[in-house]
């Protein structure tokens, strides 16, 4: 049987106090096995961002069990959480999220900085050339258009080498066109890395690229298909 990279028992997670408390994830099981890459659909609500965070170690579960690259989140507290998402965890979001005062490749480099790691500005580079950035390396956030500041933020996701990539609507804050190119970046640094992806998004055509499909509703997952 191939290795699972997430393995999720029963994870429930409950926010707020009474009497505004919500049963967000409502009994999730999900497996997904080493190199896979999930989309993952459902309404607004249903709690996709979520499970998202709870899966990668953001957040963490109100009960039941999360074992992400062979380790037992649950087990953890924050700031072990913290340390074990170095290098077993990237995450792309929706509003690409780089730190406005430093340039691209100081924002790539920062993981491996916090990390200790020595050469973390050669890595950023090398992951900075293979987005097709190695000539905008000097420049800051303000100075690059959507899809290069979306390019930064995938370098930065993938310059630890995770074995998991989470993707939030990567594509949701870009033209249809630079979606696409971003989306074409996206699977081919992931199959080349190996990275297992999960993509949470609206867009059918994103879904439609990755090898499973699970779905959402109401804190349950409803549906659970591969690609023919
Ligand atoms: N801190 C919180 N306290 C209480 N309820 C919360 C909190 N954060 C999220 N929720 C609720 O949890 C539910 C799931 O939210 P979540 O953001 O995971 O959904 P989603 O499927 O990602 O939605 P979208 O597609 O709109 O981003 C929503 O009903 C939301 O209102």
């Amino acid at each position: 049987m191939p290795s699972a990279v997430i393995d999720a028992r029963n994870v429930q997670l409950t926010l707020g106090r009474a009497p505004a408390r919500v049963e967000v994830l409502r009994g999730i099981d999900l497996s997904v096995g080493d190199g896979d890459s999930v989309a993952l659909l459902g309404p607004s609500g249903s709690g996709k961002s979520s499970l998202m965070a709870v899966l990668a170690g953001l957040e963490r579960a109100s009960a039941g069990e999360v074992s992400v690259a062979g380790l037992d989140f649950s087990a953890l507290d924050e700031d072990a959480l913290a340390v074990a998402r170095r290098g077993r965890i990237g995450i792309v979001l929706q509003a690409f999220h780089l730190l406005p005062t430093m340039t691209a490749l100081e924002n790539v480099a920062v993981p491996l900085e916090l990390a200790g790691e020595a050469d973390a500005f050669s890595r950023a580079a090398a992951e900075l050339a293979a987005v097709g950035l190695a000539a905008r390396t000097g420049h800051y956030p303000a100075q690059l258009s959507g899809g290069e500041q979306q390019r930064v933020a995938i370098a930065r996701a993938l310059v630890g080498r995770p074995a998991l990539l989470f993707a939030d609507e990567p594509t949701g804050n870009l033209d249809t066109a630079t979606g696409s190119q971003i989306m074409d970046l996206l699977f081919e640094r992931q199959r080349a890395s190996g990275a297992t992806m999960v993509v949470i998004t609206h867009d059918p055509a994103l879904a439609r690229r990755c090898a499973r499909v699970v779905e959402l509703a109401d804190g349950r997952i409803v549906a659970d298909r591969r690609a023919a």
